[in-house]
């Protein structure tokens, strides 16, 4: 089994009379992809500080790659790219690079890592000239530099188009494939729905979810929907296996992830009257409505 090189245990956390930050534990290991969703205030940003070093919890613990938060080694081991990640406007993309490897003691093919991140046309041109996605794969680029155990990315698709959204995603895929740790904050769904391994959401300050889609998808025991395309009659299919008929041509069902497998069983029992058959899992938006809005009186979770 491979080591947690992010762990966080039981971290709790109050700002004044209000507790922003309760009893979360996460962890996340070399390689994977972890989404950090939830509403706006639901403590995200409290706890990227918090591994930042940046403020302290009231209690639990927070270790990365064995090291306390804001210790040199912690500081060492993590890359921390913010949502409007800011340069300084005068040097060229090409000597702020060589500028942080110089800090960071690291020999860096800069101009290679500047091209990785699709930036070998502007590397030597100002950064005030650059757009708010150049700036944001130059971030990446500072991210990539050195090699970190762990990657904290605050938004990092904000504001960009589509095509950068998914460079930039395919650089933080890059960035797993060397090995680090990559904890993503988003509210971007649809995107980390497709681009991340597990996803982890907050509520109120506490962790009220952290699975894979498919763990969510059967805790959530949302719905799957069925829709069976006939292949002459579909009135024949909606009185056999229930359902709605959609159209002149499809009946459509929803069933419970238990149920599906017996469902299927029954479709395809209906062997050619059956012409296609989609089958669609719950969407992360569906169980982030889930698990991110707060229960109404009478729910059991
Ligand atoms: N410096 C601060 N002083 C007082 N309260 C704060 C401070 N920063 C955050 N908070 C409070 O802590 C709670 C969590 O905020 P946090 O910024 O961590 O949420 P978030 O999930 O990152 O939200 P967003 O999606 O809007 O960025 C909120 O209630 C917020 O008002």
């Amino acid at each position: 089994m491979t080591a947690d090189v992010l762990k966080i245990s039981n971290a709790t956390k109050d700002r004044g009379k209000a507790r922003v930050l309760s009893d979360v534990s996460l962890t996340v290991q070399p390689g994977e992809r972890v989404a950090l969703l939830g509403h706006n205030g639901a403590g995200k940003s409290t706890l990227i500080k918090a591994v930042l070093g940046l403020t302290p919890i009231g209690s639990g613990a927070i270790c990365i790659d064995g090291a306390a938060p804001g210790s040199t080694k912690a500081r060492r081991a993590t890359a921390y790219l913010p949502e409007a990640v800011s340069f300084h406007p005068a040097l060229t993309g090409r000597e702020q690079l060589t500028l942080f490897a110089k800090l960071d003691g690291a020999k860096a093919d800069v101009a290679g890592l500047l091209d990785r991140v699709g930036l070998s046309d502007a590397l030597d041109r100002r950064i005030g000239t650059y757009s708010k996605g150049m700036r944001q794969r130059l971030g990446l680029a500072q991210v990539l530099l050195g090699k970190p155990a762990v990657a904290l990315l605050d938004e990092p698709t904000s504001g960009l188009d589509p095509i950068s959204r998914q460079d930039l995603y395919a650089i933080i895929d890059q960035l797993a494939g060397q090995g680090t740790a990559v904890l993503i904050a988003s509210h971007a769904l649809t995107e980390v729905e497709a681009r991340t391994d597990r996803i982890a959401i907050m509520r109120k300050g506490e962790l009220v979810a952290d699975d894979t889609l498919t763990g969510l998808s059967r805790r959530a025991g949302l719905p799957i929907r069925l829709r069976v395309r006939a292949a002459t009659d579909a009135d024949a299919i909606a009185a056999q296996i229930g359902g709605q008929r959609i159209n002149g041509a499809s009946v459509e069902l929803n069933c419970s992830p238990e149920d599906k497998m017996a469902q299927l069983r029954r479709i395809t029992d209906l062997g050619a009257a059956v012409a296609d058959l989609e089958i669609t899992p719950p969407k992360l938006e569906d169980l982030y409505r889930h698990f991110a809005q707060e229960p109404k009186e009478g729910d059991v979770s």
